[in-house]
């Protein structure tokens, strides 16, 4: 079996992939393989720069679609098809799937292995780079992703604007323990913080290298992300902009943190800054700058003097008793009640002009 593909598809797949060959055969993608010193596989150049490394073991594609608990009524979406190893199993299982592939080589080989085997009606095929798509309604993803976007596609999953059940994916082993990680583990970190704030993360299975062809030069594992049904009230941008702050030094106290004079005068022009663009906003639709009112919830108000909102920043720290605490420490709950205790004392992240989403989380 070549790339994963059965022997009785691979006469009609061959012709394929011998006029690929032949129509690439002076193209870039040929000149730059061989430059590396790779080998074509059947006629078609692998990119590595698009993680190309197509999984082919049936017993692992299989526990996959198992694990990601496809429904014969389900719309799915999967990302990267390549030649369509995980798709034709998804076909049998689903109602429809929904692929994004940025390859046009990849596109035509899928194409053809999917009508001949007669699923053509059941596969839509949107050839384009799966950050830059609007996703049509979906109700679970599976996939084998390019671990070169992993970060951003997970934000876009889970930030974005589909509902959908679960996303069972195959990821780089190191990210996927990073994204398991909790609060109080040594390694919990900004990834975790963010995407588990809306979501809840398995582990399903790990994955060898010598599964993939070509093999990449990690192992793998699968995770199952499922967002969550109630989502916290908090303003996505500031939460993502708070916790690249609170997480941005590894292992510091938030005391030491905030006290930073690089970090107090970010914050004061942020806050500026947020202060003014959420002026009729819910925030305080009445506040002025420099203006202080003394009620719960509206102590909306910027000092210009630098080392007085320092006192300020610190102050909210001490007296919650969050001074001497580490962010990696912290539940949800507790950082969510911090950023709205800055909040309420008029010291933003974010100064909701720039947009930080969705391709804001970490690596
Ligand atoms: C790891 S391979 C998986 C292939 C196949 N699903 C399998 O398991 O054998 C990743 C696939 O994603 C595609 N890809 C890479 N970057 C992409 C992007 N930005 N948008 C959509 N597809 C992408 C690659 O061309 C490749 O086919």
């Amino acid at each position: 079996m070549i790339l994963g593909l059965k022997n009785q598809t691979l006469g009609k797949i061959k012709s394929t992939r011998f006029l690929l060959f032949r129509r690439n055969s002076h193209s870039r993608v040929r000149r730059d393989a061989e430059a590396e010193g790779r080998k074509p596989r059947d006629g078609l150049f692998l990119h590595k720069s698009k993680g190309q490394h197509l999984l082919t073991n049936t017993r692992i594609l299989d526990a996959i679609v198992r694990s990601s608990d496809v429904r014969p009524t389900d719309t799915v979406l999967e990302i990267g098809p390549g030649t369509g190893n995980l798709t034709m199993k998804l076909l049998e299982a689903a109602h429809d799937v929904v692929a994004v592939e940025i390859d046009k080589r990849m596109v035509e080989i899928l194409r053809r292995r999917v009508s001949d085997h007669g699923f053509e009606d059941k596969l839509t095929i949107i050839q384009k780079d799966v950050l830059k798509t609007d996703f049509p309604e979906f109700d679970l993803v599976v996939a084998n992703i390019p671990y070169n976007i992993s970060s951003p596609l997970v934000a876009k999953l889970v930030y974005g604007s589909n509902t959908f059940r679960s996303a069972t994916l195959l990821l780089q082993k190191e990210f996927s323990r990073r994204l398991l990680a909790n609060p109080g583990d040594s390694d919990f970190n900004r990834l975790a913080v963010n995407v588990k704030l809306v979501a809840d993360v398995d582990f399903v299975m790990n994955v060898s290298k010598r599964e993939f062809v070509p093999p990449p030069k990690v192992d793998s594992s699968v995770v199952r992300i499922r967002p969550k049904e109630v989502k916290p009230g908090v303003d996505v941008q500031e939460w993502l902009a708070f916790t690249r702050t609170c997480f941005g030094k590894k292992n510091k106290t938030l005391g030491s943190m905030f006290r930073q004079k690089k970090k107090v005068m970010e914050l004061l022009s942020l806050s500026k800054a947020g202060v003014m663009n959420r002026k009729g906003s819910h925030f305080d639709s009445d506040a002025e700058e420099d203006e202080v009112e003394d009620g719960e919830n509206h102590f909306l108000c910027v000092d210009s003097d630098a080392s007085m909102f320092k006192e300020r920043l610190v102050g909210v720290l001490i007296s919650n008793g969050f001074e001497e605490k580490r962010p990696s420490k912290l539940a949800h709950g507790e950082l969510l009640h911090l950023l709205s205790l800055f909040n309420q004392a008029g010291i933003f992240f974010h100064d909701h002009i720039t947009s930080s989403l969705p391709m804001d989380l970490p690596e």
